[in-house]
């Protein structure tokens, strides 16, 4: 890897999911809030299809380094790319359409539009990057029986228990069949069963999609379902064995 580019390591894999070669490349990231380093030379690959898991200390630039990653925020230093295009240098608003089109997130729960009904807030990403509602409510009700929530399509996130939240906002994640799924402490909030749910649910829908799976988490029974973990310490990616991830 270190005698390519990044460019061409990335480029390999732009057919995106399936691919053998690496959708997602960062190279020496380097982010600071303030005066406190969040990132300081994060470099990680992410293979087309692969289900990574990012673990690591509280504070340690997790969060971070998937922000940069998804085109949130731009590193001050280093390099994204997402599917052969250097993504750090682009427009916001190529960053955003991206986003939109190619990326779904799924975060701690929360962060469901408590004024919608589940169902028009699975529709909400397609909605947004602007199919018609007939079709994006068509899309969206079929994640509830694929997601065990058959019958709760008309209720509001305040009538949800923490883990059907989890489940629509999942469901939500996934509907635009993003290239890229980024999961935030996706069961951060849910007791264990109801987290092993999700995370049944997340890999199953990934795997039959190709869909690839940036996961960060605490809980290494969460990252038991990822095919790769990574660990971020001190705002630099390494694998379990210490060598570059
Ligand atoms: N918006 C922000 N403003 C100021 N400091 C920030 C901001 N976001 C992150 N930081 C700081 O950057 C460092 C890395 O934070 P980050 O959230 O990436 O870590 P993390 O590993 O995801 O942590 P946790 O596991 O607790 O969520 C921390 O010192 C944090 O306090």
């Amino acid at each position: 890897m270190e005698s390519a580019s990044a460019g061409q390591v990335a480029g390999s894999g732009t057919t995106g999911s399936g691919a053998a070669g690496k959708i997602i490349e960062t190279r020496n990231l380097v982010k600071s809030f303030g005066q406190t380093p969040a990132l300081r030379g994060a470099t990680l690959g992410v293979r087309a299809g692969e289900i990574l898991a990012i673990m690591g200390p509280s504070g340690s630039g997790k969060s971070t380094l998937l922000h940069c990653i998804a085109g949130i925020l731009t590193p001050e230093e280093g390099e994204v790319w997402y599917a052969g295009e250097r993504l750090d240098t682009r427009s916001d608003d190529r960053r955003s359409e991206l986003r939109r089109d190619r990326f779904g997130f799924v975060f701690q729960s929360g962060q469901l539009v408590p004024e919608l009904t589940a169902e028009e807030n699975v529709a909400l990403p397609l909605l947004l990057s602007g199919t018609r509602r007939g079709p994006a409510m068509a899309a969206a009700r079929e994640w509830f029986g694929t997601l065990g929530l058959d019958g709760l399509e008309r209720r509001r996130s305040g009538e949800l228990s923490g883990g059907q939240a989890q489940r629509v906002a999942l469901a939500r994640g996934l509907v635009g069949r993003p290239a890229v799924l980024f999961a935030d402490e996706p069961t951060g909030s849910l007791d264990s069963m109801s987290g092993e749910l999700v995370m049944d649910l997340l890999t199953a829908a990934a795997r039959e999609h190709g869909t690839t799976v940036i996961l960060v988490t605490h809980d290494a029974r969460i990252a038991a379902y990822a095919d790769r973990e990574v660990i971020v310490r001190d705002g630099r990616v390494s694998t379990l064995t210490g060598a570059e991830a």
